[in-house]
């Protein structure tokens, strides 16, 4: 259906680099599709950038690019898109253009993850709507199918792979046996990473967007400190190659789990078993599974990241505005989320383990696991070794019937025994590890324990 001619809705934007090149380049090649679905021509007015000079990749005709926040703000506009990232300025010119009736459609997980429930509350007041699709998993509509559509649902749990970069990164480790920080490199030039890369590995860009979906399905505001983190930084490829030998895909997970003692959230690298709906979510992929009383369980997925995609969804919330404010409900994010729950070190009953060490360490250090794990009652359910071009061996172990806690003091055991600490990983399993077959009928002893485990190698 063609919606009536209704005019021109004036956008100032804030940043022009991978997603603002995006969006420019979408509104001028979808342009007649846009006019035709809202009735409305997009005219761009202004558009904040760091560098005149700078080389684009598109045509654009130079009087629209300013270096001073103000020229947007004083140019005219009906609505702001801020692809630029960081707090500062982002912050103030979006409070601004809010407070002055505005509407504002960012794609700045950090600043909404930080900052946006007191933008939110500023929104609300004036009258304007503050959009922000694009700050989680990029062309993914998941922000609307909590925001718009579960309405009468209650979320019980989010879970899902929230980082594009860390996914394309894990993916390639995976495939090629290239290690991480070569494969960062192509994240960077495919446009993926943040301009700091550090938020993607280190899992600070995944807590951003955990925390708004969690917002957003709880109504309250996440405090970000409550979010367990881990980053990818510790994994080499011979994790990949372990994982993928016993049966693993390994991801990096955002959780959101309501236990009894709360909510528990976390961002952590996992071992998913192949069957897991998101084992083979690969590259830049990403998916978010949504647990909600009524329907049961959701799982979307699609691009996490880059031009196109991220684009897609800042648009997308464009159409949305010029199809009809009023179908868009207001967030609420305004009562914390309280207790620490999601400080808690996570409980999990099955964990992957791993470290460097030197080939003539092996067989003392598998000794200290299998006693540390004869202790605390633990069982084993794999082991198996890659050897590594520096000469060096990395050892991975598949271990249940444990506590982080408890691992964490055979790490410490192993360390003196010669495995690497700068090295080691700790993950958990998801789904269920059973011990190896000797374990099953009585504790057995070292040798017996060795023996009985599966080998991934
Ligand atoms: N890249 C992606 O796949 C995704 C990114 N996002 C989010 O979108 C936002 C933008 O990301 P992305 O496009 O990748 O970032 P880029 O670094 O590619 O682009 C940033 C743009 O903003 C401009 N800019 C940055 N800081 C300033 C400043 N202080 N003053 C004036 N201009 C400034 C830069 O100007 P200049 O061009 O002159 O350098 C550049 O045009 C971030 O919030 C990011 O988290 C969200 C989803 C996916
Ligand atoms: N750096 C982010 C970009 C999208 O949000 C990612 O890799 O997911």
């Amino acid at each position: 259906m063609t919606a009536e001619k209704k005019g021109t809705v004036r956008v100032g934007i804030l940043g022009l680099g991978t997603v603002g090149g995006g969006v420019f380049k979408t509104l001028h090649s979808n342009r007649e599709t846009i006019r035709k679905r809202t009735g409305y021509e997009v005219e761009v007015t202004s558009i904040l950038v760091r560098d005149l000079e700078k080389e684009r990749q598109f045509d654009i005709d130079a009087r629209l690019l300013t270096l001073y926040p103000e020229d947007v703000l004083n140019a005219e506009y009906d609505v702001l898109i801020e692809v630029m990232g960081g707090l500062e300025p982002a912050r103030t010119v979006i409070t601004e253009a809010l407070r002055t009736g505005r509407h504002v459609i960012t794609a700045n997980k950090e600043l909404m993850a930080k900052h946006g429930a007191e933008l939110l509350a500023v929104a609300e007041q004036s009258g304007a709507h503050l959009l922000f699709e694009a700050s989680v998993a990029g062309g993914i509509p998941v922000i609307r199918m909590l925001q718009g559509y579960l309405t009468a649902n209650r979320v019980k749990g989010i879970s899902g792979i929230l980082n594009g970069t860390c996914n394309y990164i894990l993916t390639e480790m995976g495939s090629t046996g290239r290690e991480y920080a070569d494969i960062l490199e192509d994240a960077k030039a495919l446009g993926y990473a943040e301009a700091d890369p550090t938020s993607d590995v280190e899992g600070f860009d995944a807590a951003y967007k955990l925390a708004i979906l969690t917002n957003l399905a709880y109504e309250a505001e996440v405090d970000l400190a409550q979010i367990e983190r881990v980053g990818i930084t510790s994994l080499q490829a011979a994790d990949l190659e372990l994982a993928e030998r016993l049966g693993y895909s390994i991801k990096l997970i955002g959780n959101a789990r309501e236990t009894d003692d709360g909510l528990q959230l976390s961002v952590r690298p996992r071992l998913l078993p192949k069957a897991h709906p998101l084992a083979n979510i690969n590259d830049v992929f990403n998916a978010v599974t949504i647990q909600a009383d009524v329907v049961g369980e959701l799982t979307f997925s699609g691009r996490g990241a880059g031009e196109f995609p991220t684009a897609s969804a800042v648009i997308e919330d464009l159409t949305a505005l010029l199809c009809g404010e009023s179908s868009i409900r207001r967030p609420s994010w305004k009562r914390r989320i309280s207790g620490d729950a999601g400080a808690k070190k996570a409980q999990g009953n099955a964990w992957y383990l791993s470290y460097c060490c030197r080939p003539d360490d092996v067989q003392e250090i598998e000794v200290k696991v299998v006693e540390s794990l004869l202790t605390q009652g633990a069982f084993l359910n794999a082991r198996g070794e890659v050897a590594q071009k520096n000469g060096l061996v990395r050892q991975g172990w598949l271990v249940g019937g444990v506590s982080e806690q408890e691992l964490q003091q055979t790490l410490q055991t192993l360390y003196k025994t010669g495995a690497n600490e700068r090295t080691a990983v700790l993950l958990p399993v998801e789904g269920e590890i059973v011990p190896g077959v000797e374990w099953k009928q009585q504790v057995p002893s070292i040798n017996e324990a060795l023996l009985s485990v599966r080998h991934a190698w």
